[in-house]
């Protein structure tokens, strides 16, 4: 038996599907797992801003296409990455165990974000990094910074920023985790993006075998968080340059979903949080119940103004310009 994994040829999306591959052999021994390369879009203009050449649909669509052609039977997709909707037939087949969601700010010497000099050169090309960090410490300089991890990385070590931001996540999968001074964000300073340290597995909604040599990887918490997170992120429809967050998590019981957006000059931000109880066991009833809530904290922040942000986002031909010591 056979089963082929569409994957971006990044070092992040290959560790990612081997992470993926290991258990699904482990879990059906003898399977042969094929991997199916594909170079993105996304992977072609890795110097400008992800915001600016048309955002999260540039990794995902052409490895979608791969499953539509039916050159591969799942793909392996960062959550975070994948848009608010698939295409027609696909489904996220399967939700694995949340990876640590926070985001982290990494230094050379390790300093954490409240030690870092007056005009400190941060490097993120998240509008919702910036905008976060920039309610916490008005008197840092944010820059553009965009390249796989290790290129981030590299930019870091070579001088070129005094701190960049990263999720912690896409680290560890790595393994670059371990030897990195790094100081983890709270979600009271950095809520996570929607879907961040996740995996999202897609397949055609019809494959039930894909969907069965999967089923032991499923995570039934982490999938209902992602259900909250997603159906905000659906209910708002922020484009890729809307400084928008989300991040929910099962604890004792309850769920707890944490939600932003701000203004992309950072001079504005509404929030807001919301909190029920749960039942993980009967999961359809807990992701519907997951969606609704995460629809009710878009509401609630609608009424605190963030359609107007969001306009205002989706309006500016350049979003860095108000944040950014050098636009680019
Ligand atoms: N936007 C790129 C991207 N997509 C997923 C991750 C990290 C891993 C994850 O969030 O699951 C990253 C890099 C980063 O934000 O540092």
């Amino acid at each position: 038996m056979k089963l082929r994994i569409a994957t971006r040829r990044s070092p992040l999306a290959l560790a990612q599907t081997r992470w993926v591959a290991e258990r699904i052999r482990a879990a059906s021994p003898g399977i042969e797992i094929e991997e199916v390369q594909l170079v993105t879009q996304g992977d072609r203009v890795l110097d400008v801003p992800l915001a600016k050449v048309g955002g999260k649909g540039l990794f995902v669509t052409e490895v979608e296409q791969a499953l539509e052609d039916g050159r591969a039977d799942i793909a392996v997709h960062s959550m975070k990455d994948v848009p608010e909707k698939l295409a027609a037939g696909m489904e996220l087949i399967c939700v694995p165990e949340r990876e640590d969601p926070h985001d982290v700010v990494i230094t050379k010497s390790g300093e954490g974000f409240f030690d870092l000099a007056a005009g400190t050169r941060v490097g993120t090309s998240s509008l919702r990094r910036a905008v976060q960090l920039h309610a916490a410490r008005n008197d840092v300089a944010f820059a553009v910074l965009r390249g796989n991890v290790g290129t981030r990385l590299r930019k870091l070590d070579d001088g070129e920023y005094g701190a960049i931001v990263l999720a912690n996540a896409g680290l560890r999968r790595l393994g670059l985790a371990q030897d990195r001074k790094l100081e983890v964000l709270s979600v009271e300073h950095s809520i996570p993006a929607v879907g961040q340290g996740a995996l999202g597995i897609e397949g055609r909604a019809d494959d039930a075998r894909s969907r069965a040599l999967l089923a032991t990887l499923e995570h039934g918490p982490t999938r209902v968080a992602v259900e909250a997170e997603r159906a905000f992120l659906v209910a708002l429809h922020g484009s890729c340059t809307t400084p928008l967050a989300a991040h929910a998590r099962i604890e004792g019981g309850s769920l707890q979903i944490d939600a932003m957006v701000g203004a992309i000059d950072g001079s504005h931000v509404v929030r807001g949080g919301m909190h029920d109880w749960v039942d993980v066991t009967a999961t359809e009833q807990a992701i519907a119940k997951a969606r609704e809530m995460g629809r009710a904290l878009a509401d609630s922040l609608l009424e605190q103004g963030a359609r107007a942000l969001i306009d205002e986002a989706r309006a500016s031909s350049d979003p860095y310009v108000h944040l950014y010591s050098k636009p680019n």
